[in-house]
């Protein structure tokens, strides 16, 4: 099986071309290639698939073989993917996911590579948990206290299509990622279990966000994860609607524009191609 192994701000996947592939067990396969010491090492699988209703469609499976709804990072690359392999021709591109129809702009360089993909994410869920509040889009988002471990944590839910919750925290280079991360994943309040992102605010234009993610555990990157960052940042009056996101594996340029809509620009980068030999 060809794959190319591509990554967005750190967060890294296993990209395979699925008009010309079949794929019989994603779930597996996740699993198999995603393994550092045994498989390829990755954060997870990502297809990119014909579709009926967009440009292409991109399926994406987390390391422990689950299936999100949507991913960030991925979606970039997905584009990059695209465009250079001819599965599309033009730079403004749409793309179906779990989450919705989602539009990109691709900038490229001199040799017409892809560098950097700007990606309407759509609007924010805004939830507690996987319970919708009231369905109204734009009721402010009340933060829900959860005891964890020794701990009560003050959290805002929001959804980008897949779940997340954010939580601010002082220092979050020093935070005890691990230790808090999983505990809330699997809390009850969220029955598909959730992504966690940690943020310290750093200044009403930049934050710096580390992330312990549903199926993966901690990565350099979450986009989905940065576009709820900036919605419970902007709702809790810590910032401005357009920020810069520092994340372990780089940045991403962050919007909540006024029109609802979530804009996330950062870069997508491919590492290396291959060959790989299902087990
Ligand atoms: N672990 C996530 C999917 C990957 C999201 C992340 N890598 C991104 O860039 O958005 C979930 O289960 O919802």
């Amino acid at each position: 099986m060809k794959f190319a192994k591509m990554q967005g701000a750190g967060n890294d996947y296993v990209y395979v071309n699925g008009f010309k592939e079949t794929v019989e067990h994603p779930a597996r396969l996740a699993m198999e290639i995603s393994d550092r010491h045994f498989g390829i090492g990755s954060d997870g699988l990502i297809l990119i698939l014909p579709s009926t209703v967009a440009d292409v469609k991109m399926r994406m499976f987390n390391a422990d073989g689950s299936e999100a709804e949507m991913c960030g990072n991925g979606i970039r690359c997905v584009a990059k993917f695209a465009y250079e392999r001819g599965l599309v021709a033009s730079r403004e591109i749409a793309v179906e996911t779990g989450a919705g129809i989602l539009t990109l702009q691709l900038f490229t360089d001199d040799f017409n590579r892809v560098e950097r993909v700007r990606v309407n994410m759509g609007r924010p869920r805004l939830t507690r948990g996987e319970i919708p509040m009231t369905g109204n889009p734009d009721e402010q988002v009340v933060g829900v206290e959860l005891q964890i471990l020794d701990r009560t944590f003050h959290i805002t839910c929001a959804s980008m299509g897949n779940p997340h919750c954010v939580i601010f925290v002082d220092n979050v280079a020093e935070f005890p990622v691990a230790k808090y991360g999983p505990a809330i994943e699997t809390h009850p309040l969220f029955p598909n279990r959730t992504n966690v992102e940690f943020v310290e605010i750093l200044s009403r234009h930049e934050v710096r966000q580390r992330t312990w993610e549903r199926g993966a555990g901690e990565t350099l990157a979450c986009g989905t994860g940065a576009s709820a960052v900036t919605v419970a940042a902007v709702l809790g009056g810590h910032t401005e609607r357009r920020i810069l996101n520092h994340l372990g594996g780089g940045d991403l340029e962050m919007e909540w524009a006024e029109n609802g809509e979530i804009y996330m620009t950062g870069p997508a980068v491919q590492v290396f191609e291959g060959d790989y030999d299902p087990r």
